[in-house]
């Protein structure tokens, strides 16, 4: 992997002047401070006082829970030249340093990608950039996307949960969308090399926190809107108006919509750009333009194929390359959204149909083989998705579905219980564990989920509580044999686990993996 920090700007710095900077955003910025004669060249620009770099413009933002002025000094000495911020942080910077220019603006996160965006000289407009926003599938159908854009385009970039990609190169990726200067940087590195098409996804938390400002996206896509950070959106209301905000004509050309759901209809009666409807479920009565039909699941578990019909009458045979029905729905939108981004829909199926596995999404890490169990992980972290994830697997699974699950500390709470009831429907044998607790006390939030759990299975048969992680792999691993399967949920690709504010290195890929080679390494031992 290349430096985090080598790939998020671009290798030609750019060289822009404050006073131009004024100059671009004179209704909405005021300078308030500094030696009236700077007029310093910004080459870049930062959120976070880390990750300032000599010449940057350093973006002190009011946070949830502190203020970035607060930071002005360090951001000042790793060679912030100017401050952008509003009133309460002006009043903070001036308490440091009265010799660096500040720039005032009434919600600077607000204006933060318009600015960034000026900075690099608008990259964006030179590429194709598709986003993908919705509960689920995400990170899924921005895969497929980008498989489609490569077929086209050649390279590519990705920008995601799972990475951080320009070209071939990629990094971990710190979040599901980065902040407004990493993701105009990105671009702007993108454009330097070449690339002419992107990939996004789009989180919620991305759109309430202005992440994705300065950016019109060519084509965006909304899988589906299910219960999922409530502790940060208030309510499902909440959480659909934050998503909403993408399919407004500043954000974006077009849109494609699964109307699935309920609130997906909503989304696309309230859009205010051209949208195309799509409907991937046989039980989904609503009209769309674009409709899936005679899915057939792949009993191989590799993929599924299925009809698609679209305006006048045209359809095409598709497939999708990874199991169960919600990925039809995902490779279904992919499909759509590459089509109104500029490929022939016969093209756009072909290279949908032949995407690569993505990390941690339905990923098999041990094939079934006589000895081995089938072995899966999967990112559900939902209800809804947990029980979809488990759907899908049972067709491909000859003996017992074990599951091992948990659910995040310091994250909404009300759906630990529904997780425990989906597992406990779907599955036959739980293994409660933990994902990443955070500040909580572990035992507690499994508590909430076997609460769920007893709620359908009251004697608790087939269930068991093993912590931590690794040891509930490796014993659900023990447990079954070659004509069961195991999932385990909710981490998906994770590299790390979080436990009273420490990163571990953790993936539950290399557990598996693990597991399988000591039990063949001790295997091989007592053979000899
Ligand atoms: C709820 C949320 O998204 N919060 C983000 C927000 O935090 P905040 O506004 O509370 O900031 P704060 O901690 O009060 O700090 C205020 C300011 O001081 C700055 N600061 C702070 C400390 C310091 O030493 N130096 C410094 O400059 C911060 O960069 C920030 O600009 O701005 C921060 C700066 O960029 C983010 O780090 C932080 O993401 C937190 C860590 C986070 O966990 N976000 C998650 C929930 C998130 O965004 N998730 C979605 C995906 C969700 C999903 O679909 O699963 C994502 O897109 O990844
Ligand atoms: N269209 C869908 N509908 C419901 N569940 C889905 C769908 N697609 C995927 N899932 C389930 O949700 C999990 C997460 O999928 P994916 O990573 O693609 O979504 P995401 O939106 O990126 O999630 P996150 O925002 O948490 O990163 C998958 O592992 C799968 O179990």
């Amino acid at each position: 992997m290349t430096s985090p920090v080598g790939l998020m700007r671009p290798e030609h710095r750019p060289s822009r002047h404050l006073n131009d900077l004024l100059e671009a955003f004179s209704g909405d910025l005021v300078l308030i401070d500094g030696p009236s004669a700077a007029d310093p060249v910004l080459s870049g620009v930062a959120v976070g006082s880390a990750e300032v770099e000599p010449g940057d413009l350093f973006a002190a933002l009011p946070g949830l829970r502190t203020h970035g002025a607060r930071f002005v000094d360090q951001a000042l000495s790793a060679g912030a030249v100017a401050v952008l911020t509003d009133e309460a942080g002006a009043d903070v910077v001036r308490g440091v340093s009265t010799e660096v220019p500040v720039l005032v603006t009434r919600a600077p996160r607000e204006l933060l990608g318009a600015v960034s965006a000026w900075l690099y000289d608008h990259p964006a407009r030179r590429l194709v950039v598709t986003g993908v926003t919705g509960t689920n599938g995400k990170t899924t159908t921005a895969y497929f996307v980008e498989a489609a854009l490569a077929a086209e385009h050649g390279s590519t970039g990705m920008i995601g949960t799972v990475e951080l990609r320009v070209g071939d190169r990629t990094v971990e990726s710190p979040r599901t969308t980065v902040e407004a200067p990493v993701l105009h940087g990105l671009f702007a590195r993108m454009v330097q090399e070449g690339i002419t098409a992107c990939s996004m996804e789009v989180s919620s938390h991305a759109l309430a926190l202005h992440r994705v400002g300065g950016l019109q996206f060519d084509v965006v896509g909304f899988t589906n809107l299910q219960r999922d950070h409530l502790d940060f959106h208030g309510d499902m209301e909440g959480y659909f108006r934050d998503k909403a905000r993408l399919l407004a004509p500043d954000q974006a050309r077009r849109a494609v919509v699964c109307v699935d759901d309920p609130w997906g209809e909503r989304m696309a009666r309230e859009a205010q750009v051209p949208v195309d409807t799509l409907a991937t479920r046989s039980t989904t009565t609503t009209e769309a333009d674009w409709r899936v039909s005679g899915a057939e699941v792949g009993l191989d578990g590799v993929g599924s194929t299925f009809t698609l019909t679209g305006p006048g009458g045209v359809a095409v045979r598709a497939t999708s390359p990874l199991p169960g029905l919600v990925n039809v729905s995902n490779a279904a939108l992919a499909v759509v959204m590459a089509h109104r981004a500029g490929l022939t829909l016969e093209r756009a199926v072909e290279s949908v149909g032949r995407a690569g596995g993505i990390p941690g999404r339905m990923e098999r890490v041990v094939e079934r083989d006589g000895t081995w169990p089938l072995c899966l992980v999967d990112y559900a972290h939902t209800p809804e998705a947990l029980a979809l994830a488990l759907d899908s697997v049972r067709p491909i699974t000859p003996g017992r579905l074990v599951v091992v699950f948990g659910s995040d500390g310091d994250r909404d709470r009300g759906k630990r219980p529904l997780l425990g009831e989906a597992a406990a429907r779907g599955a036959d044998v739980l293994v409660v564990t933990d994902e990443n607790p955070r500040s909580e006390e572990p035992s507690s939030i499994r508590a909430a989920v076997l609460e769920g759990v007893r709620g359908v299975r009251p004697g608790l048969a087939d269930v068991h509580e093993v912590a931590p992680r690794a040891e509930a792999v490796r014993f659900a691993t023990g447990l079954a044999g070659s004509q069961d399967t195991v999932i385990v949920t909710g981490k998906g690709h994770e590299p790390t686990q979080e436990v009273a504010g420490v990163f571990h290195r953790y993936n539950d890929r290399d557990v598996f993996l693990e597991t399988v080679r000591a039990a063949s390494t001790t295997s091989a031992e007592n053979d000899e």
